[in-house]
Formats: C-alpha cells, structure tokens, sequence
C-alpha cells in the first residue's frame, strides 16, 4: 500500500498567461489530517481539480491513493470523498434523498442503504430533518449533509474544502472531532483547504502554506518556521526595561512590549537570542527568565506572507 495518500512532483497549471500553480511537491501521508493553506487565489482550488481528475496538469504529476486521478479517474473517484466549495446538493430534494442518491452511486445495497443514511444524518446532527428539503437549509446545514455525502462510500481519503464554513462554533467543534476521529487509526486521510488557522493549528498533523501557485512551507503546524524564527518571551527585573529599546540588538530583532516586565522578542536566528542576553546583561538591566515561545500557526502565516491574508 502506498504511503503518501496523495503526492505531487512539480505539479503545474496554467490558465492563459496565468500560472495558477507552480512547480507543487507534495506528499500528504496516509492516515493524516492535512491543511492546505493559502490567501484567495493561491491555486488551492485548482490543485484539487487536478487531484480529482477534473482538471488535468500542464505539467508535472498528481498520484492520489497511488492513482492518477485522470486515466483511474472512476477509482479515484469511488475511493474518495469530496466536498467542494460548492457543496452541490440537489435543491428539490429532501437530505435524506440526497444522501438516497449518493448512496445508489456509491454502489451501497439497497438494504444497507437506511441504516447508513441514519448513521451519518445523525453524525452530523441533522436525522431530524431528514425530510426537510435542501432548499430550504442554513449554508452551515448544507455543509454538514455535504460532509455526510462526502462519508457515505467510507472513502479512503476525504477531499474537503473549508468544511467548517457558515458552521456555528459548536458544529465547528463536531465536524473538527470527527475529521480527526475519522483520521485516527484507520489508515483514512483528510485532506482539507481552510482559511481557518486557528481550526488547522487544532486539527491537522501536517499543513501546506501555497501562495500565487507556489509551496511556501509544509510541517507540522505546530512547529513550522519554529526553529527559523526565535521566539522569546523576557522577564526582566532591575535596570530601565525600556531602555532596552536603544540597545544595539541584532539586526532584524523585533521587541513587543506585553506590560509590567514582560517582552516578547523576535529574532531572524537562533544565535541571536544569545546576544540579546549578553547586550541587556551588559546594559545591566537584569535578566530574571528568558522562556521561548510558541509561534501561532498564524503568525507563522503572515509571517511567510509577508502579511498578505488575514484568515
Ligand atoms: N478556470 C479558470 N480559468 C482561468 N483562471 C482560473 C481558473 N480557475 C482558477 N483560475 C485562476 O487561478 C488562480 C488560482 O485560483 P484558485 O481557485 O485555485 O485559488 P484558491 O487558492 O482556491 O482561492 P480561494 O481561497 O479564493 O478559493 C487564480 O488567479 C484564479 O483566477
């Protein structure tokens, strides 16, 4: 069985004179949960189409579940379950008859069929209204029976874009708990685009920043950037703290003053975070805890970004 769920070598698509993505390497590992991060326009919504087969690369490859998603297009397709933006449900149709529908494409017996519409209506908080029609459902409604027909074939890999959106917190809450428990111990992987970082930061093992095309980083989201971007946070006691503001500090060092006598400090390397030490002790303003600090996936982001996207 293959490793990665998903792989792409310099994967490309142009659209006219614009280079939609670029020269994408990825590799999504089996059985986890994988965000795929970027501002409007990066090329998120394009390298789906090219991973399920509805648009084909310029250049370079896409091997999802070890398939190429356009000449094994139907297997892919049957292996996976995916919600695009447009979660495209039928209108006129009750959610129960949705997922009746999907259930019949699926190739589910017919006798399995109630008791797998029942369980995933539940799943998603929505058995009682099974007989509502779609046309009349909230976006966040449409979301979760979009989810529950994106589960219906158990698929191995599950392909969803922004499947928190129009959520309210406690459905972002349900839907989070059980993509992980989809993903956890079953091989199955969720590979998701979202705007959300703080929902990333929670949920996924690995994520992807793209931005116009191209891979900026990809780790795990609670350590990107980490080792590259020194974060401390400084308890200092004696001397003027302020002062610490005229200090010759290593080029690039970024001071944010949080109150009483507390500083968060931001260098370009590790090595210079021993130099700010030896430069405030030389200024004899005391030095009570150096503690380094956990940089948010988001502002890891807007870091990478330049600030480009607020999420
Ligand atoms: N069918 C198309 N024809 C022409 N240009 C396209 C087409 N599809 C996408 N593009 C362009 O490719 C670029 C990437 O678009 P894409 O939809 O992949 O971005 P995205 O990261 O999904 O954005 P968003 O977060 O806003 O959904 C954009 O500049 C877009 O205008």
């Amino acid at each position: 069985m293959e490793q990665y769920a998903v792989e792409c070598h310099g994967l490309s698509r142009r659209f006219g004179n614009r280079q939609a993505v670029s020269n994408l390497d990825l590799a999504v590992p089996r059985g986890s949960v994988f965000g795929f991060l970027g501002p409007n326009g990066a090329g998120k919504t394009t390298t789906v189409r090219m991973m399920v087969g509805m648009l084909a690369p310029t250049s370079g490859s896409v091997a999802v579940l070890g398939l190429d998603p356009i000449s094994h297009g139907a297997e892919v397709r049957s292996r996976s379950g995916v919600m695009l933006d447009n979660v495209g449900l039928y209108d006129r149709l009750s959610a129960a008859q949705n997922l009746e529908l999907a259930a019949r494409i699926a190739g589910i017996p017919m006798h399995e069929r109630g008791d797998r519409i029942k369980e995933l209506l539940q799943r998603v908080e929505l058995w009682d209204r099974r007989n509502d029609r779609i046309s009349g459902f909230s976006k966040g409604m449409r979301q979760k029976v979009g989810l529950a027909r994106a589960l219906m074939a158990n698929p191995d890999l599950l392909i969803l874009d922004e499947p928190t959106a129009g959520l309210d917190p406690a459905s972002i809450v349900m839907v989070r708990e059980l993509l992980v428990s989809l993903a956890q111990g079953s091989g199955r992987t969720v590979f998701l685009c979202t705007h959300l970082l703080g929902e990333a930061q929670r949920m996924c093992d690995q994520v992807a920043i793209i931005q116009s095309g191209r891979l900026v980083a990809m780790g795990n989201p609670n350590s990107l950037g980490q080792a590259e971007v020194p974060t401390v946070r400084l308890t200092l006691s004696g001397g003027d703290p302020h002062s610490l503001r005229n200090l010759p500090l290593p080029e690039g060092t970024r001071l944010d003053f949080l109150g009483g006598r507390e500083w968060r400090a931001t260098m370009r390397q590790v090595d210079d975070v021993e130099i700010l030490v030896s430069r405030l002790v030389e200024a004899q303003i005391g030095v009570r805890a150096v503690v380094p600090e956990q940089v948010s996936l988001e502002e890891e982001y807007l870091r990478l970004l330049g600030g480009e996207d607020h999420a």
